[in-house]
């Protein structure tokens, strides 16, 4: 296909997803049913346009002045892309397959439109409906902070400690520049290119290997954060696919017990083969059982509960921009409702003297401080271990951490623009002994 076919594809999938409510994936994936002439490389680049343009889609609609799949699109190669007039005008020549040509009006705001008079909400390209939550989080900075959060995310991995470490696995990948990441001591990170492929990391042999596993920067330090002991009981109460599970045991380094479980058995079923891979043996998995309490023998008794919330996932936007247009104020609340009863069950886990970690890839503080100093209301033998304490985990990088992240009363928030990870909030309470 050519750019201009696939442009003009992308402006039929952004269609599908706006019209239709759809989530990107879903859209994507039927498209390329219907053309199966499309090559891989096609649908990959058609892939990227596609997330490029819901990653700044406001702001996209703005400069354009309209809100139609193709001012979408076509906004978003100006934002985005960094096309000039002329490189877009080269795609619209009304070509076969191409888009239809720009109009006057079209020509006139790629040359010259901006965002510099936009509010808030279109400058950092979410909801308009989420911006009050947006300023209890971040107050001015709000924009900036959206703007961050609707950049493209590098791909990060987390070296498996049980099988190798960060130097190796940055060696293993050199034809990518992989590099040791910033806070990470376990991280490895790889910059996209201009067309923002990810490369085919799955099939490399040290993936398969189990001597990485793919995990944001953000998620590799909340394991850290929460501080797993070797030879202790740990709980990962939310372990859905295991990401968290085998950060935890490879910090423990295999010693002691990993108790993953979630309230839902479908999440879980990925978590037996990368255990396998990662030769991850100090995890257990306990399966749901209907309205049985699969974790009834282990009130009072675990030295650290992980609670990995579900939450809106507005810190991982960069990675799911669909989501972020998704979201509705009634799932919010419903994630909410879920959190407190997470916690509360967790809370009944902790051995006196134990730690409780609740971590959230969200940004809203609603679910973050809020949640926290709700629960510290209801659980009156819990209280918060300082921020300054907990990423005392990082040595020797934690003072600069301590500058670059929001450390609050109740814990800790990454972002991607202050340290350049996903959005992740991290509480570590400690019960009284
Ligand atoms: C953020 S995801 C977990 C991601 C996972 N820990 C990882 O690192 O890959 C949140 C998980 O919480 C689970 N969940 C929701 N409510 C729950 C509850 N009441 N008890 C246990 N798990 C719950 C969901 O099924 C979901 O898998």
């Amino acid at each position: 296909m050519t750019p201009a076919a696939r442009l003009s594809a992308t402006i039929e999938v952004l269609d599908d997803i706006i019209a239709r409510r759809r989530p990107a994936a879903d859209a994507l994936k039927d498209w390329g049913l219907a053309h199966r002439f499309a090559g891989s490389g096609d649908r990959a680049a058609i892939g990227s346009l596609t997330f490029d343009a819901l990653r700044k889609r406001a702001s996209s609609a703005w400069i354009m002045g309209d809100e139609s799949p193709r001012a979408i699109a076509l906004g978003m190669l100006k934002r985005e892309r960094n096309f000039n007039l002329a490189a877009i005008e080269k795609l619209t020549d009304g070509g076969r397959f191409a888009p239809s040509p720009l109009s006057e009006d079209e020509r006139a705001r790629l040359d010259t439109a901006d965002v510099s008079s936009a509010p808030a909400w279109v400058a950092g390209d979410y909801p308009e409906w989420l911006d009050p939550y947006l300023t209890a989080s971040f107050g001015d900075d709000r924009a900036e902070e959206g703007a961050a959060l609707a950049a493209r995310a590098p791909v990060d991995l987390r070296a498996n400690l049980i099988k190798s470490d960060a130097q190796k696995v940055a060696a293993e990948l050199a034809e990518y520049h992989a590099q040791p990441t910033r806070w990470s001591p376990t991280g490895v990170r790889i910059a996209l290119g201009s067309d923002a492929k990810a490369p085919p990391l799955q099939s490399e042999p040290g993936y398969l290997k189990g001597m990485f596993e793919v995990q944001d920067e953000g998620s590799q330090l909340a394991a850290l954060f929460a501080a797993p002991e070797g030879g202790k009981r740990v709980i990962d109460l939310c372990a859905g696919a295991g990401g968290k599970s085998l950060a935890l045991a490879a910090l423990m380094h295999n010693r002691g017990e990993v108790i993953a479980t979630d309230s839902d058995k479908r999440r879980l079923a990925p978590i037996y083969a990368r255990l396998e891979r990662a030769s991850a043996k100090c995890v257990k998995v306990l399966t749901p059982r209907g309205k049985t309490d699969v974790l009834a023998e282990f009130d009072l008794s675990a030295d650290l509960v992980l609670v990995d919330a579900p939450c809106t996932g507005s810190g991982a936007w960069r990675r799911n921009p669909d989501a972020k247009w998704r979201i509705r104020p009634g799932a919010l609340e419903i994630r909410e409702r879920e959190q407190a009863e997470v916690l509360d069950r967790a809370a009944r886990l902790v051995r006196p003297g134990g730690r409780l970690a609740y971590v959230t890839c969200s940004v809203l503080d609603n679910e973050n401080g809020a949640q926290v100093r709700s629960f510290l209301s209801r659980s009156k033998s819990f209280s918060v271990i300082l921020p300054d304490e907990v990423i005392s985990a990082l040595g020797e990088r934690a003072m600069v951490f301590g500058k670059a992240a929001r450390l609050s009363a109740e814990g800790i928030l990454m972002t991607p623009r202050t340290t350049e990870t996903d959005g992740f909030f991290v509480s570590v309470l400690r019960r009284e002994g």
